[in-house]
């Protein structure tokens, strides 16, 4: 048989044409089956159904059967040509020395998915330990024995190993409860309202303190979701961190969530804010969170910064890590007011986000170029919620706006607490004040701050103490982890950097005034960036 045309021919030779069985099919198709067709069809043709006298199937044929047939792969010696066995000290070196690699903030791992890091993470979180832990709990106790009408477990495990331990929660749980008590009187108003400030308050003139609604500023869901498209966007992130205040600043929950669900992303910490904390304190801190994160000490501002040379050094670094993508996004995170449009505006060395010394400034996320192949990603600051943080904490974070308190009195004391005497003393030019309100009321007669009846104005001059404490017009800051410093020895410092607590503020203002000579006859009230924490000294004095 030859194709249509030619079977066509052979067929009108013949004389077949017009039979009615004519199966020549158009050009260019066969008609013939192919091999798998073929098979197919022998398939079906293969067992026949037995029917029984009347007709109906008695066994149905091995094609219409439901039974699922015995299948067995046929084993092959491929399935092991890839394979390798180590022996178990091959394999525990492998992963010690990837673990450390790993472990390591310095080191990055290059192309992870091609490395074996199950074996690395094998017996850590989710596949490792807690699983394993689980399993032999459930093989320790299994369903049918915990629960259900067979359940032999007559006793509810406890969290607690020991009667004592048992008893110690119970104190535990009645402390929390008294505080949660204290809490809701203070909230209710019902605690110390009778007191006139000050007159019924300890000795050491601690103020009670009611939470006010202000408080949960940069913990909204509108906030955090910037955040999460900041990081979702961000190939390396930046944690600005305040220097007075690493630890208070950092946000542990965000570095977890980047930490288990984002781990190819990058997390560098940067210690901004040097300027106003004495070099030694800057450099251990930089040395104590190093541990964890890469950290960079910085100091922001356009006309004099500190690190932007080995930020820009390190983003390059890691762009050319990530040579394979056009551009590399870095976004900015960390708490409200901790400099984090500021450091975009000194790498871009010009204005380009909005700065103030009021927290909540950037509100929502926005893209800026810094190079053809690094891009800028500013963020708002987040706060994460948190039961331990008191008020005064978190207000002096610098998280909360000071003009809108209700009562800023009763957060001096804190303030006073923070900061050395001297300081305070050498700052406002007063001495020989007792406690937080005879503090405030002697500013305020130095200042001719006085309400009508010749009343000081004790909440408008707390008001100023509050910013001057968060601008840096204050000197203070919390003792880093180890400080190493011998006697007759000066600590380490960083590189490049000059001056002990309190001079820095000394110097920038002597550099701000050099390089803002135009700036000071611009109105006063309106505190530029940057030079914030100088402005308001030039005010009261004059005042
Ligand atoms: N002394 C000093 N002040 C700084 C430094 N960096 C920023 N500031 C000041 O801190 C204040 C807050 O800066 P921003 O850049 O607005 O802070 P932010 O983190 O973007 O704040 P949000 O917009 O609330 O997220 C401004 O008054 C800055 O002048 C610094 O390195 N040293």
């Amino acid at each position: 048989m030859g194709t249509g045309k030619k079977e066509k021919a052979r067929k009108e030779r013949q004389g077949k044409v017009g039979d009615g069985m004519n199966n020549v099919k158009t050009k260019g198709e066969n008609f013939y089956r192919s091999a798998k067709q073929a098979k197919t069809l022998n398939m079906f043709k293969g067992g026949e159904a037995q029917r029984n006298a009347s007709g109906k199937v008695t066994k149905a044929a091995s094609f219409q059967s439901r039974d699922t047939p015995k299948a067995r792969v046929e084993p092959n010696r491929k399935w092991f040509g890839n394979t390798r066995v180590i022996s178990q000290d091959a394999l525990s070196s492998f992963r010690e020395a990837i673990a450390e690699r790993a472990s390591d903030p310095y080191q990055v791992l290059l192309k992870t998915n091609k490395l074996p890091m199950s074996l690395v993470r094998d017996g850590q979180g989710k596949n490792g330990v807690k699983e394993h832990q689980a399993k032999m709990q459930v093989e320790a106790s299994p369903f049918r024995e915990t629960f259900g009408p067979r359940s032999t477990r007559k006793r509810v495990k406890l969290g607690v190993g020991s009667l004592e331990d048992l008893a110690g929660e119970t104190v535990k749980m009645h402390d929390t409860y008294l505080d949660r008590l204290a809490q809701a009187k203070l909230l209710s108003g019902n605690s110390g309202a009778d007191d006139p400030v000050g007159e019924a308050a300890p000795e050491d003139a601690v103020l009670t303190a009611a939470k006010e609604p202000i408080f949960s500023k940069g913990q909204s869901k509108r906030i955090w979701n910037e955040l999460y498209k900041v990081i979702d966007s961000s190939d390396v992130v930046i944690h600005v961190l305040d220097a007075r205040d690493p630890l208070g600043t950092r946000c542990r929950s965000i570095e977890k969530y980047i930490r288990e669900e984002a781990p190819h992303k990058h997390l560098v910490f940067v210690l901004n804010k040097c300027d106003l904390v004495p070099t030694g304190v800057a450099a251990s801190w930089v040395r104590a969170l190093s541990k964890d994160y890469p950290t960079l000490a910085f100091h922001a501002s356009i006309t004099n910064s500190f690190g932007k040379g080995s930020l820009i050094q390190l983003l390059r670094q890691f762009s050319s890590l990530h040579s394979d993508r056009k551009q590399i996004s870095v976004g900015f995170i960390g708490y409200p007011n901790t400099g984090k449009s500021s450091i975009i505006n000194t790498l871009r060395k010009k204005k380009v986000c909005t700065v103030a010394p009021i927290p909540g400034e950037t509100k929502i996320w926005q893209y800026i170029t810094l190079m053809k192949r690094i891009y800028l990603i500013d963020c708002p600051g987040v706060v994460p919620p948190s039961n331990e943080d008191s008020p005064e904490d978190i207000l002096l974070r610098g998280v909360v706006r000071v003009e809108k308190l209700e009562n800023p009195a009763q957060y001096i004391p804190a303030v006073l607490q923070r900061t050395k005497p001297q300081h305070i003393e050498r700052t406002y030019e007063i001495k020989g004040y007792d406690n937080a309100i005879e503090f405030l009321e002697l500013l305020a007669r130095k200042g001719g701050r006085l309400l009508k009846g010749g009343e000081a104005d004790v909440d408008g001059v707390a008001k100023m103490v509050l910013n001057d404490f968060l601008r840096g017009k204050i000197p203070w800051y919390t003792p880093p982890p180890v400080i190493e410093q011998h006697d007759g020895e000066k600590p380490e410092g960083i590189e490049g950097r000059k001056g002990a607590l309190g001079e820095m503020g000394k110097i920038r203002k002597r550099e701000d005034d050099e390089h803002a000579v135009v700036d000071q006859d611009e109105a006063l009230p309106e505190v530029a960036p940057g030079e914030d924490s100088a402005r308001p000294t030039k005010r009261r004095k004059k005042g």
